[in-house]
């Protein structure tokens, strides 16, 4: 399979929090966003693999900043690795400054999609080569972040992840 680039497949979303959205501080949902962030990796999934793209797990968000009501909330989702057919795929959030336009930093996540076929079944996905700093970065942690999320589902014995054992010693 050819091999992609992460700026192949990469999601923005940008849209307002509305007040329907907000929590009784009228700060956004922390549902709300888990579902933008799902929306826009999941475009991003199949936009690299043109698969149906299913959400497998979610191994990490962080609610670092509040949103409040009425801001300009970009979501942007890439492909930080890939492995037979799973792919991770990392989300930054980013609030828009009114008055300067500045975006700043607010939230990430990393969720893991599956490619599948019409029946559901795993299929497998094109490899992917980082380009800048950061997407090398992510790439490279990536197989440390899928043993352990394999490790907390049961799905992995925790003496067969290597990676996460080189941690240690
Ligand atoms: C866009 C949406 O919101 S879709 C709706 C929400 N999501 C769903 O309904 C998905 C429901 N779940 C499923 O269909 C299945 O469990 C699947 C397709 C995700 C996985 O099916 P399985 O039978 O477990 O397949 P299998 O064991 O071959 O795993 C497939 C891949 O997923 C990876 N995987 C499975 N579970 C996890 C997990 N918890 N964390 C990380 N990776 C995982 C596997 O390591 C494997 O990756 P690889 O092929 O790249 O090495």
């Amino acid at each position: 399979m050819q091999t992609k680039y992460p700026s192949e497949s990469v999601t923005t979303l940008t849209d307002l929090v509305l007040p329907g959205e907000t929590n009784p501080l009228n700060n956004l949902f922390g549902g709300e966003l888990l579902a933008r962030m799902d929306r826009a990796a999941s475009i991003t999934a199949r936009r690299h693999s043109r698969r149906i793209c299913v959400t497998a797990s979610v191994n990490h968000v962080a609610f670092n900043r509040a949103i409040p009501l009425g801001s300009v909330v970009t979501v942007e989702s890439k492909v930080s690795r890939t492995f037979n057919t799973s792919m991770e795929i990392f989300i930054d959030v980013w609030i828009e400054d009114r008055e300067s336009g500045v975006k700043n930093k607010a939230n990430e996540a990393i969720y893991t999609f599956v490619a599948v076929d019409e029946t559901g079944r795993p299929v497998q996905v094109a490899p992917i080569e980082p380009q800048t700093e950061l997407e090398k970065e992510r790439f490279e942690a990536a197989l440390r972040r899928k043993q352990l999320s394999l490790v907390l589902a049961g799905k992995m014995m925790p003496s067969e992840a290597t990676e996460l054992k080189a941690l240690f010693s």
